[in-house]
């Protein structure tokens, strides 16, 4: 480890398993914090509620990448980089590789666009990536299931799941160095072993 403490994110598509994964990690960790996003600071919470409550269709692609890139700077000014600097681990369900997939491929090509606003605004990156992947059919039955879940994940088609899929995995073989493919088709103990083995080979 280096001055900083680690940072660890875990991406995939809704309902891979991410948050329960991240949850179990941290709780692993001694002095680990966990986080979110969008969200993670109150400002970036704030942000999160107008861009995933607010009616389909309200941003454009344009706006709603610069408010997924508000709420991240807000997030890694009040929580990442102060925690970091105090040698802590900070473990977040999803980061800027959301953004890169999501708003970078899914609402027309704005990969370009992505990349240089997180350049000029975010900078940081992960030293660790869990990208969880799975089945969509079986990753979009799990997200049905969860109370309360269900009008959220109507918006979420098989096709944009599958999209999304392709789009982690070949982030994965873009950033080698930092991104570790994880099968979460498993039950979810056999799924946090595996994680948890490879962060002791990592770190
Ligand atoms: N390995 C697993 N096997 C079966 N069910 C699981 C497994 N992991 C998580 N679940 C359940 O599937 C649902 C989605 O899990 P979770 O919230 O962790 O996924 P997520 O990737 O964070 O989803 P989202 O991106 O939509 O927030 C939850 O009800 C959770 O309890
Ligand atoms: C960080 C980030 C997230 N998203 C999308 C992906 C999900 O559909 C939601 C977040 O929901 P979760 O239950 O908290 O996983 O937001 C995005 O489009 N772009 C991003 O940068």
């Amino acid at each position: 480890m280096g001055a900083g403490g680690w940072f660890i994110t875990f991406e995939g598509i809704d309902g891979s398993g991410k948050s329960t994964q991240a949850r179990r990690l941290a709780e692993r960790l001694p002095g680990a914090v966990l986080t979110r996003e969008p969200g993670g600071s109150a400002g970036a919470e704030e942000i999160r509620r107008l861009v995933l409550n607010g009616e389909t269709g309200r941003w454009s692609p344009e706006t709603e990448l610069l408010l997924f890139t508000a709420a991240r700077r807000d997030h890694l000014e009040k929580l990442i980089e102060p925690r970091l600097s105090e040698g802590r681990t900070v473990i977040c369900d999803r980061f800027a590789d959301s953004t890169r997939i999501y708003q970078g491929a899914t609402r027309g090509d704005l990969r370009d666009k992505v990349d240089a606003l997180h350049a000029l605004m975010i900078g940081r990156e992960p030293d660790l990536t869990f990208i969880i992947d799975m089945d969509p059919a079986t990753a979009l039955a799990r997200g049905m299931a969860r109370e309360g879940a269900e009008s959220r994940f109507e918006s979420f088609g098989l096709e944009l799941q599958e999209t999304v899929r392709a789009g982690f995995l070949a982030l994965a073989a873009q950033f080698p160095e930092r991104c570790v493919v994880i099968d979460g088709n498993r039950d979810a103990d056999a799924v946090a072993e595996d994680i948890a083995a490879r962060v002791t080979v990592e770190t």
